[in-house]
């Protein structure tokens, strides 16, 4: 079994390494050596985490992918291109494909998937959703006779590592930033991890194989961590919760009538009781409700390059036995054609944190304000006396369109100095 690696950096080193101190063990699980018979990276020159020899290395990816012996291709430089010409040659060449790469996955997951298929080749991509955690697979196969209605889930890794960090030491977010990227979690562009790009991508990979639906980013309602301030982390710890950046796909039924999808993400509070309050640094855990299961729950380090290194090398091993046997895994299910519900449409629950003047009626004429876009309060209690006085209100289940009205009328009203924090609450409504 002839692999060529496509990158060699957080993930690919990871990957180059376990190749060589796993290859007896690798062997006899796939039932014939893996070789190891070419790196593709930018740089030639560039330090490395593990040591490559000289002659596999080369800049030239298109000519390695290229090269008629090798059988599989491991795709970790990420981005959208080159990685996504490289991937549709490797089946025409003949090789399967093993990637990590969610932002293209998320954007043409179908093309590829088409390709291998049309070449009878395998593309497994276990390691671009949650790091180390097999939560793709069981999606697919361990699932595949049940009916999976809600997908929940810490996915990225670097934006957990932050927020926890101001949470717990009070960290800033620069300084909790700069310790992702050192640890290997974030992404070459760390936007997308800031931004929700990368949770969003991992979103709609989730909802594809959990509903059977065709998703890609752009239906995926996203809102990142760069807004979330001392204040909100404040607010919610005084609340008994804390900011997490949720990814949650599930089946909702639409004005038509019909069953859709909501896939969205975005931070929100969540109890502390609630288990993914628990989930620390660049941990992942991902909640799958489904009909006949019930709740299950997979956690475990969703970011790293060794971490992501296992996954990789798990799906290597199944291309691998597949190829000895002259079969291929199966593809992807067929796509039901289910709608996105619009993130309008869609219900969640605010926390509010309003500056108000401390005078007769205030809080009666919050109320109301809620009241006339049909959103009913949960719980609302006064902060503080004259200038410093707060309403902190949680309400109970509405439209977003509902509660994003509120918010806007609430910001407009006489009464209001300002709407100092608005989030998304998620877990039980007590
Ligand atoms: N880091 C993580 O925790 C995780 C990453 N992933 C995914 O894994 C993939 C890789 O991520 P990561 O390892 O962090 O990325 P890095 O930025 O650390 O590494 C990218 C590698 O690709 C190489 N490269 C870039 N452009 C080219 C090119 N045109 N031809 C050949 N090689 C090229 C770079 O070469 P050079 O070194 O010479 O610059 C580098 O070795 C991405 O899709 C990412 O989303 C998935 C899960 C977790
Ligand atoms: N940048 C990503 C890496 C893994 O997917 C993250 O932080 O989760």
């Amino acid at each position: 079994m002839k692999v060529a690696v496509l990158g060699c950096g957080s993930v690919g080193s990871q990957v180059v390494r376990l190749l060589g101190e796993q290859a007896d063990d690798l062997a006899a699980r796939v039932g014939a050596p893996v070789e190891l018979a070419g790196v593709a990276v930018r740089r030639l020159d560039a330090a490395r985490e593990v040591d490559v020899p000289t002659e596999l290395l080369t800049t030239d990816a298109a000519a390695l992918v290229a090269r008629d012996d090798i059988d599989l291709v491991i795709e970790v430089i990420g981005g959208i291109e080159p990685a996504r010409s490289l991937i549709l040659g490797a089946p025409e060449g003949g090789a399967s494909v093993v990637t990590a790469n969610k932002a293209l996955l998320a954007e043409d997951g179908p093309t590829l998937f088409e390709a291998a298929e049309k070449a009878g080749r395998d593309l497994y991509y276990e390691a671009a959703v949650a790091g180390a955690i097999p939560i793709l697979r069981p999606l697919r196969e361990s699932l595949a006779g049940d009916k999976v209605t809600r997908v929940l889930g810490i996915v990225n890794g670097t934006t957990n590592f932050i927020l926890d960090k101001m949470d717990t030491s009070g960290a800033g977010f620069a300084d909790a930033l700069e310790e992702a990227q050192a640890l290997g979690y974030a992404e070459a562009d760390p936007t997308a991890d800031v931004e929700g790009f990368d949770a969003a991508a991992k979103a709609a990979i989730l909802a594809s194989l959990a509903f059977h639906s065709r998703v890609t980013a752009a239906d995926v309602h996203r809102e990142g961590i760069a807004d979330v301030t001392a204040g909100d982390v404040r607010s919610a710890r005084d609340m008994g919760s804390v900011v997490k950046l949720l990814a949650i796909a599930e089946l909702r039924t639409g004005a038509d009538g019909e069953e859709a999808v909501s896939v969205r993400v975005h931070p929100a509070m969540i109890p502390r009781s609630h288990p993914l309050a628990s989930v620390r640094e660049a941990y992942n855990a991902v909640f799958v409700e489904s009909e006949a299961a019930g709740q299950l729950m997979f956690y475990g380090p969703g970011a790293g390059g060794s971490p992501t290194a296992s996954a990789v090398l798990g799906d290597l091993v199944t291309v691998a036995r597949n190829h000895r046997q002259g079969t291929r895994g199966m593809g992807e299910s067929a796509y039901a054609d289910r709608a996105v519900l619009p993130m309008g449409e869609t219900l969640t629950r605010y926390h509010v944190a309003i500056d108000v003047a401390d005078r007769a009626g205030v809080l009666a004429a919050v109320a109301q304000a809620f009241a006339e876009h049909g959103v009913s309060i949960q719980t609302v209690r006064q902060e503080g006396r004259g200038d410093d006085a707060q309403l902190v209100v949680v309400s109970h289940e509405a439209t977003d369109a509902a509660l994003a009205a509120t918010v806007e009328q609430l910001r407009n009203m006489e009464i209001v100095r300002e709407v100092t924090s608005v989030m998304r609450v998620e877990g039980t409504e007590e």
